[in-house]
């Protein structure tokens, strides 16, 4: 049975040069899927509110949806570190609200860690939950839940100054304790400099090689079907497959095909001779 990577393995594995790899579930059966595959982590993301709810970004996400979903993914894989990701209004408010939330990912849905977004800003924040015994993963760069701030979902650092804003937003993530971070939607050199600067493990979406990559699982799986950021690399056409699917289901119902012989219950012996005997009178 697979082992549940710990801190330290994941540390050890950046120390060593091997990549982790994780995506985001929000639900049983990819969770189970994906635990089944080896995945080394999993978070689950608030981008659920875009990929699971149809919301146009991740600010509408609320703790409840956040929490069930992360329930719903520990119970399919017991065995893989999961990442609760703090939904925007989780860690704004203060920083004695944002721990009882950290808590609360960690009791009610037994995650391994929670992320957050934001630099320098939020080192508070990260240092009240680390404080509190619990594991923080930073989230700089292109941050969904400051799109209004950011101008949209918008590649950062592309200038000088605005890659020296977020590597300065990198230091203040690990000075406040914080045991690893993601680095997104950022150029190869704003993420080299951090990975050369900092010890932790440094993950990408968008950022180029990293210590680890994520993927929005709906991405990946070519599922997803609103937009395809620059940075997404389908694998796959689930969305073709489930078009074939439902195109054969109303086909075969409306054809009388399906339901067939092996998918209706038989009657116990006998009965069914009983049965019809009372209604031919
Ligand atoms: N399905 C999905 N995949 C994601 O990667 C993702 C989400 N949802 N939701 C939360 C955020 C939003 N993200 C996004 C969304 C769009 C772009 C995108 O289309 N960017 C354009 C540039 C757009 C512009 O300049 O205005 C690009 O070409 O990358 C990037 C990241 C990343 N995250
Ligand atoms: C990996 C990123 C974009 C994330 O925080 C999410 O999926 O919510
Ligand atoms: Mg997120």
């Amino acid at each position: 049975m697979k082992k549940k990577l710990t801190r330290f393995d994941l540390q050890t594995m950046k120390d060593e040069g091997r990549r982790a790899v994780w995506m985001t579930a929000y639900d049983y059966v990819t969770a189970q899927l994906a635990e089944e595959a080896g995945m080394d982590m999993l978070l689950v993301g608030d981008s659920l509110g875009m990929a699971v709810y149809g919301y146009s970004g991740t600010v509408p996400v609320t703790m409840d949806q956040c929490i069930y979903h992360c329930e719903a993914v520990r119970r399919a894989a017991p065995n893989t570190f999961i990442i609760g990701d703090m939904p925007f209004g989780a860690y704004q408010v203060g920083i004695e609200d944002a721990c009882r939330n950290a808590v609360r990912f960690h009791k009610q849905a037994a995650v391994d860690c929670v992320k957050l977004e934001g630099g320098v800003r939020v080192a508070p924040v990260i240092k009240a939950i680390s404080d509190g015994g619990m594991l923080v993963m930073g989230h700089i760069g292109l941050t969904p839940q400051s799109s209004g701030a950011q101008g949209g979902f918008r590649a950062q650092g592309r200038t000088a100054d605005s890659a020296q804003a977020i590597i300065d937003d990198a230091h203040a993530v690990y000075e406040a304790g914080a045991f690893s971070m993601l680095v997104e939607g950022v150029p190869p050199e704003v993420t080299k400099i951090i990975r050369d600067e900092l010890p932790i493990p440094i993950y990408g979406i968008g950022a180029g090689d990293c210590d680890g990559q994520v993927m929005i699982c709906s991405d990946i799986l070519g599922l997803f079907q609103a937009f395809t950021p620059k940075f997404v690399k389908r694998y796959g056409d689930v969305a073709g497959e489930y078009r074939k699917v439902f195109a054969a289901y109303i086909d075969e119902v409306r054809q009388g095909i399906f339901p067939g012989d092996e998918h209706v219950y038989k009657m116990v012996e006998g009965e069914a001779a009983k049965l019809a005997a009372r209604h031919n009178k």
